[in-house]
């Protein structure tokens, strides 16, 4: 039998996806799983592609069923799992060979394996993957981190299987080491952020307008005609109008309030904080879900304080206008925060990540892909967002058009009890950055108070200690 030209271990949503779109592309590609029922139905349900899937019972079936040298992706959980994986598989492979893995680790274990792999005469790719299932299937974004030769040996591969963005390959080499899976985390949290200041509206448009979920769902339909076009808009929509078989509600009104999160967003969050970069639309949108998993909590505290929105009184047309720009600007200041983050993690570990190929990578395949994207290819590639993208004169014109709605929005909601963490985060974000003269004197006046820390006086150089104490 022909040997594979590739492996893939991990059939779950992502891997069996992957696994598909790869051998659909034309490669030959030798499969395993952990548990072998999993290969089976993989291979069973492959239909016309089994013919060119190898399924392998073992980890050296595996090895030996691929053409050396040996690339192998690994997709399973994050953590111990991907430890595990390369421990088993080293004693399988030889010089040459590549382990990918392409789950969503925290870029710090795939600096570590990094490290532990150098000189093993194995190489060792990090690799972000985002679109979902369907995008694992039919193209995701893919985000490579490694060295470049590495990337260069899969590089026909990951491009074929990519999304393509007019006709570019959504697949791109972004650094040694971390890179690509420091990309993928900070993906991740622009997805945080996009997602719960979604869900804010939602909550304004259900709760202060009272709006049924299929009146929503037209909402957002709508905009994802114009300037919020985007991935998540249009999944929101769709989510909003689909019914719950079992009931008959519309499926929002059955789901418990309780996010999930495994581990990207507070990694998001971890990293801005240790970089010294705000992130703070992210870490709202971390916080957030967070505040939801306390159910039981947050019950009993309604209980004590009551938690009705109070109806929101506004033209309703003239509304729906502010709350698309309002999310607009929003959205513009996470993408803002994300980039910033990635921009000091750059520097911090020498990785000089290419901003517009990120950017150019992102605009297909991923969950955060929006017509935004593309206009920050533009702004990061003439640098004109080399020092935060909202000081881009393309992004300037938007947010001036669009943050008085983020401000109106941000003050209805407050007004009427309506939480919007993310929205008025991203907002004081904004008026923060573009705030002159701010009030940080009084901190450091503060501090040198109880510290004596010392201040710098304006136009004088040196350090100063205030008259404290002297009456
Ligand atoms: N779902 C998504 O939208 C996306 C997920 N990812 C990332 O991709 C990776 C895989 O996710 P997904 O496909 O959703 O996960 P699933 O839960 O669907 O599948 C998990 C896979 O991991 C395997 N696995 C779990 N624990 C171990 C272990 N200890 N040893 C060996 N194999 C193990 C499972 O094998 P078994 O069948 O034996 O349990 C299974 O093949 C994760 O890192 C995830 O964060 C990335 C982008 C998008
Ligand atoms: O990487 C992804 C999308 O880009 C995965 O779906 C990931 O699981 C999303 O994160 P979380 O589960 O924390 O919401």
């Amino acid at each position: 039998m022909d040997k594979a030209e590739i492996g893939l271990i991990g059939l779950g949503t992502m891997g069996s996806n992957l696994a598909l779109n790869i051998a659909e592309k034309g490669h030959r590609i030798a499969v395993y799983n952990r548990t072998p029922s999993r290969t089976d139905d993989f291979v069973a349900k492959a239909g016309a592609l089994a013919s060119r899937v190898v399924p392998c019972e073992s980890l050296a079936d595996l090895a030996a069923a691929i053409r050396p040298p040996r690339p192998i992706i690994i997709m399973v959980l994050a953590g111990t799992p991907v430890d595990e994986q390369i421990a088993a598989l080293r004693g399988e492979l030889a010089a040459n060979d590549i382990i990918i893995d392409a789950g969503n680790a925290n870029f710090r274990d795939t600096m570590r394996r990094f490290k532990e792999l150098e000189g093993s005469g194995l190489t060792f790719i990090g690799m972000g993957v985002s679109g979902g299932e369907e995008g694992a299937r039919h193209g995701p974004s893919i985000m490579v981190g490694g060295k470049e030769e590495s990337w260069r040996r899969v590089e026909s591969v990951l491009t074929a299987i990519s999304a393509k963005f007019k006709g570019e390959p959504c697949a791109a080499w972004l650094g040694t080491d971390g890179a690509g899976h420091f990309v993928k985390t900070i993906h991740n949290g622009i997805e945080y952020a996009d997602m719960q200041m979604i869900a804010e509206i939602y909550g304004i448009l259900r709760d202060g307008l009272g709006m049924a979920p299929k009146e929503i769902g037209s909402v957002f339909a709508d905009w994802n005609k114009g300037r919020l076009n985007s991935y998540l808009i249009e999944i929101t929509a769709e989510v909003l109008k689909a019914d719950d078989p079992q009931t008959g509600k519309p499926v929002v009104d059955i789901i418990l309030d309780r996010a999930g999160q495994k581990g990207t967003g507070k990694w998001s969050v971890i990293e801005a904080q240790q970089l010294g970069i705000p992130a703070t639309a992210i870490e709202a949108a971390v916080a957030a879900r967070v505040l939801s998993s306390l159910k039981d909590e947050r019950l009993a505290a309604e209980r004590v304080y009551g938690g009705g929105v109070v109806p929101i009184k506004a033209p309703r047309e003239t509304l729906l206008k502010q709350l698309e720009l309002a999310l607009f600007a929003g959205k513009i200041a996470a993408y803002a925060q994300g980039f910033a983050v990635m921009a000091g993690a750059s520097k911090e570990f020498n990785w000089n990540l290419p901003m517009p190929t990120i950017a150019k990578i992102w605009r297909a395949g991923c969950i955060i892909r929006s017509q935004m994207l593309d206009t920050m290819v533009e702004a990061f590639g003439t640098g004109a967002a080399s020092t935060n993208l909202l000081m881009a004169p393309d992004f300037v014109k938007m947010m001036q058009e669009a943050h008085p709605a983020l401000r109106h929005v941000v003050a209805l909601a407050m007004e009427a009890g309506s939480p919007v963490p993310a929205l008025s985060s991203a907002l004081a974000y904004f008026d923060s950055y573009r705030q002159g003269r701010g009030t940080s004197n009084l901190i450091q006046a503060q501090r040198d108070f109880f510290g004596a820390h010392g201040f710098e006086r304006i136009g004088e150089t040196g350090a100063f200690h205030g008259p404290w104490g002297q009456g």
